[in-house]
């Protein structure tokens, strides 16, 4: 339905998106996943006809959309990162303001407004202005407002930086809903493994500017086929155990958080004596050994060598 070929931009020495080519297949929901800096948002910009590409094409069924954006801007919903509404309207009058720019009015435009407020569970506090809203509650009329014109396709990006949790599950529910029950296509930008994880059913991993990998969940966890996650949580830290055992044969990426250290090993080592006994050495004392399957934040690590927080 919508696709990038080799989409490049770049800015004086940055490449900011370096031949990334996407696809998104009507109905599907897509995750755009990497961590800060990686071109995600130019990439949305680009895909959105906001900004023009140094290089390579976007199309819409197959038709290039860069000379005739008009067809494209009809069909897509952007959610930007930042909140674009007017603080001193009511999310009322913000929605009635957007859907008169897409053209409708009257019974229509009220109806519009009723349902994309319903949507986004804000419809009893819809006369409210905007400014005194909860950061989460503006990015639900955020969303609402991209909605008014009915899009097909739905582009966010990262829409819960932020926000409270009560509105950041209300969100991700509201998204899960569109895409399964209304048949919405998704792109949906993310540093949030587990959102990515919960919403989409493909996945693209970008860094410094390129994909990195694409595939489903499972392809690309089959990635790590061969490897085990073992994390190993001990009373508390101890930086030179850490990093000794970090470097023991065999370990492929060893990452601590907290009291905890991660392993990932290839499948089948033999790692328990050792990490016993140097622990004792140590005198340290572990808590929990459990061996888990990858996540998508493992895949991250493996094909980059850094975690998406880093
Ligand atoms: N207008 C610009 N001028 C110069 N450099 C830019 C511009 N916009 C983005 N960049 C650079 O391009 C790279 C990618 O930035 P981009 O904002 O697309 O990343 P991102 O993955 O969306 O990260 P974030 O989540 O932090 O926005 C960064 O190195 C950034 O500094």
């Amino acid at each position: 339905m919508l696709e990038t070929d080799k989409l490049t931009k770049k800015f004086k020495d940055v490449v900011a998106v370096n031949h990334v080519s996407i696809e998104l297949k009507e109905g599907e929901s897509v995750g755009l996943l990497g961590p800060n800096g990686a071109g995600k948002s130019t990439a949305i910009s680009l895909i959105s006809t906001l900004m023009k590409p140094s290089s390579g094409d976007v199309r819409l069924n197959g038709k290039s959309v860069l000379k005739n954006p008009d067809e494209l801007r009809r069909v897509l919903g952007v959610v930007p990162q930042k909140i674009a509404l007017y603080e001193d309207l009511s999310a009322y009058e913000n929605l009635k303001f957007f859907g008169r720019l897409y053209g409708l009015s009257g019974k229509k435009l009220e109806e519009r407004i009723s349902y994309v407020l319903e949507l986004v569970g804000l419809a009893d506090r819809k006369n409210e202005l905007v400014k005194n809203y909860s950061g989460g509650m503006q990015r639900r009329v955020n969303l609402a407002a991209a909605m008014m014109h009915e899009p097909k396709v739905l582009i966010m990006d990262e829409p819960t930086v932020g926000i409270d949790p009560q509105s950041r599950n209300h969100l991700l529910e509201t998204i899960r809903k569109l895409n399964h029950e209304e048949g919405m296509t998704v792109l949906y930008t993310s540093h949030y493994i587990e959102e990515v994880e919960k919403l989409c059913d493909r996945v693209y991993i970008m860094d410094h500017g390129k994909v990195i990998a694409n595939g489903t969940k499972e392809e690309l966890k089959a990635i790590l086929s061969e490897q085990e996650t073992v994390l190993i949580e001990f009373d508390q830290n101890y930086p030179q155990l850490f990093e000794k055992l970090g470097q023991l044969d065999g370990i492929q990426q060893a990452t601590t958080e907290e009291h905890s250290l991660k392993l990932i090993i290839p499948k089948g080592t033999r790692l328990l004596g050792t990490l016993f006994h140097e622990a004792e050495r140590y005198d340290a004392q572990i808590i929990n050994v459990n061996v888990q399957t990858p996540t998508l934040e493992d895949v991250f690590l493996r094909l980059t060598g850094r975690t998406l927080r880093d």
